[in-house]
């Protein structure tokens, strides 16, 4: 069984599942107060500084409108500004001077920009007619923005910050022509911001600015530039300047600025406040989560355990798992699983125990019977190797399974080669004519065939009978029903040796060598063919040594011998390669001499066969004088060959009479004994005479 997968724990998944659970609620919860708590965190802080702003944004221009409606007022008192009473008006101008602070300088010029009287008498005298605030102040109320001070500046007392003023001035009414001015101290500005906006600026740690309506900054703390709007590190509320009463507003904005860790403080706190509870409650719910989750996991951790320990369920009983329900179900099914689990491995065992005994009792017999087969394959092939004989079996398909050792010798194979041999392999090259089928296949010739086979091996040429025989015959049969055949092929060289001997001795004389009578007869037969073919002339010559008997009873029969021997060989000695000499007779010989035309010719050949005989020999310290009478006759024109040797034999007869040691030619009517050959019935009455 393969290992059991480790994948995580169901605990770990558990804890997981809760922890995820947790988590997601958390921030879930988290991120949603969060985002409520900073949307409300940002309205409020932009509505605070809008209210500072606004409010700001009121004060200065209620500042403006209650100086605008002093000066309307005091420009509309016919009695206070008289142009011929200039002492009269400066006293009014004074009075106004001191009881608004806020005023630099309130002066009252003429309709030619002179000023006729001013506070403290400052300007008197002087030319305004190019200032501003008189041209505009000329028709109607004329309200100047912020700017420096120009004649005023030397003739001020020094302030710690340069003087600049923002103008009011309006013709008046009791003397047309004349203007009004007024240069009220930025100083108000700056004052009225201290107090109303300072002490909530600094617990905000906001600025406030007053900016003109180009932008540049009228008011605001030192050394800093123009507030940026769109700056993402600050909160801005700006309130334009909408006028008020007699003042229709110079276009001021109040622009109020707290930096965003500021303003959203409370939000920030709130947020870390939050992050603290959720991580607390982050670790309050891990130890918590784990618990739970090792108490839900527990019964099936225990089950697993014990099943892992084994890597299957086994057959030992499975704890009882208790916690809840499903636990202990499942514990209840699994040990029931467990128990048919233990009864089919009990089955089992038994089974494998009996099936083991059968293998091995199978396995024995089997291995008995295999031995035996050995043994008796061994016996045969050794048999098969003793025998005197090559042995081979071929398949249907021609392919030698076998072959003993005498086969292999003779095919020089080594002793262990047999597979894949053939037929050509152990017989040699030609194989025998009637085997030639079964040479490249064993299936054509299924019957049993006994061939002789001569095949040279070296010098030798090894004689064979080779017996075939199909596998069927002999009820060996073959793989796959389709038979074999044995090849059994015996040595039979000594017995064609003989055979051989045997032949030749029946065709020769046994004492002289020479041809017998039988193998005369062949050759007679395929002269005269020869003859009749060619007609080169054919002639036979008997030879019947003289007095032969006579040797015989001097010499013995053994001397006898000996003379028959010298003569066969003094007479094989003077014959042409192509006349046979044979023997037919005790003390008789024919010679038969192809390509002899005439009677000259087989003279000439009688002279020479007599001159050889007659050469002396000694034989057992003895001078023994031989002699021969010959006999010839020449074959004649549709002659048979008995007629033509009869005539021969009547020649010789007369050689005989004659004397003996002579040669006497048959004329072509001869005569002749039908009967008996003439020679012999002669020989039978003649004396012979030894010459010592
Ligand atoms: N030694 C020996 N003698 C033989 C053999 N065959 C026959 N003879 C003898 O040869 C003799 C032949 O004698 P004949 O031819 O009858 O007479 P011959 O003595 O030769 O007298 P002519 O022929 O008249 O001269 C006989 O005595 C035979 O016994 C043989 O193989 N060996």
């Amino acid at each position: 069984m393969k290992p059991f997968p480790r994948s995580p724990s169901l605990a770990a998944w558990l804890i997981l599942m809760v922890m995820s659970s947790v988590l997601l609620a958390l921030a879930g919860t988290t991120v949603l107060i969060d985002r409520f708590a900073r949307k409300h965190a940002e309205e409020r802080a932009h509505q605070h500084l809008d209210q500072v702003a606004d409010k700001f944004r009121d004060a200065l221009d209620h500042g403006m409108a209650r100086q605008v409606a002093a000066v309307q007022l005091l420009a509309e008192l016919p009695a206070l500004l008289r142009a011929d009473d200039p002492a009269h008006a400066r006293a009014a101008l004074d009075a106004m001077r001191h009881r608004e602070p806020e005023i630099a300088w309130i002066g009252l010029a003429a309709a030619d920009g002179k000023v006729l009287a001013a506070n403290d008498g400052l300007l008197e005298g002087a030319d305004v007619s190019k200032r501003p605030w008189f041209q505009g102040g000329k028709s109607t109320l004329f309200l100047g923005d912020v700017h420096a001070a120009v004649l005023l500046a030397k003739l001020l007392p020094q302030a710690p910050e340069p003087w600049r003023f923002v103008d009011i001035s309006l013709p008046v009414a009791a003397n047309p022509g004349s203007v009004l001015g007024v240069h009220l101290s930025w100083t108000w500005a700056a004052a009225l911001k201290r107090d109303l906006l300072d002490p909530t600026l600094r617990n905000d740690g906001a600025q406030a600015f007053v900016l003109d309506r180009q932008g540049a900054v009228l008011l605001g703390p030192p050394d800093v530039k123009a507030p940026d709007g769109a700056a993402a590190d600050q909160f801005t509320a700006v309130s334009p300047s909408r006028g008020h009463g007699g003042f229709s507003g110079l276009g001021w904005q109040v622009v109020v600025q707290q930096p965003r860790e500021v303003a959203m403080a409370d939000y920030l706190l709130l947020r870390r406040q939050l992050m603290g509870v959720a991580g607390a409650v982050l670790l309050l719910f891990v130890p918590l989560a784990w618990a739970l989750a090792r108490k839900l996991a527990r019964p099936l951790t225990v089950l697993a355990d014990s099943i892992g320990q084994n890597q299957h369920l086994g057959d030992r009983p499975l704890p009882r798992l208790a916690g809840f329900a499903e636990a202990e179900v499942l514990s209840t099914a699994l040990n029931e699983l467990v128990e048919r689990q233990r009864e089919h491995n009990n089955t089992l065992q038994e089974l494998n125990a009996s099936l083991d005994q059968r293998v091995r009792d199978r396995t024995a017999a089997l291995n008995l019977a295999l031995q035996g087969e050995a043994l008796n394959l061994q016996r045969m092939q050794n048999i098969a190797n003793s025998v005197p004989a090559q042995i081979a079996h071929f398949d249907a398909d021609g392919h030698c399974l076998f072959a003993n050792q005498a086969a292999l010798r003779l095919a020089g194979l080594p002793p262990e080669r047999s597979g894949m041999l053939r037929l050509v392999d152990l017989l040699g090259d030609p194989v025998p004519p009637a085997l030639l089928p079964m040479a490249s296949s064993a299936t054509t010739l299924p019957q049993t065939l006994r061939v002789q086979h001569a095949r040279v091996v070296g010098d030798d040429t090894w004689h064979s009978e080779v017996h075939w025989l199909p596998d069927g015959e002999h009820g060996v049969g073959a793989a796959g029903g389709r038979p074999g055949h044995y090849l059994v092929s015996f040595d039979v060289s000594q017995l064609k040796e003989v055979e051989l001997r045997l032949q030749q001795l029946s065709r020769a004389d046994a004492l002289t060598g020479l041809p017998n009578r039988r193998q005369f007869d062949e050759h007679m037969r395929a002269s005269l063919a020869r003859e009749r073919r060619t007609g080169r002339g054919l002639g036979v010559v008997y030879l019947d040594l003289d007095h032969f008997k006579r040797i015989n009873d001097t010499l013995g029969h053994a001397g006898g011998d000996e003379v028959l021997k010298t003569f066969a060989q003094r007479v094989g000695s003077v014959i042409r390669a192509t006349d046979l000499l044979a023997r037919v007779g005790g003390d008789e010989f024919v010679l038969v001499c192809e390509g002899v035309a005439n009677p000259e010719q087989m003279q000439v050949l009688a002279d020479k066969v007599l001159t050889a005989v007659r050469a002396p020999l000694r034989l057992q310290n003895q001078q023994v004088l031989l002699s021969t009478s010959m006999g010839s006759a020449l074959m004649q024109d549709g002659e048979s060959v008995d007629h033509l040797l009869a005539r021969a034999d009547a020649a010789l007869y007369r050689a005989k009479q004659a004397g003996r040691n002579g040669h006497q030619f048959a004329a072509a009517d001869e005569p002749v004994t039908p009967t008996a050959p003439p020679v012999a019935q002669w020989a039978a009455t003649q004396v012979m005479t030894l010459a010592a």
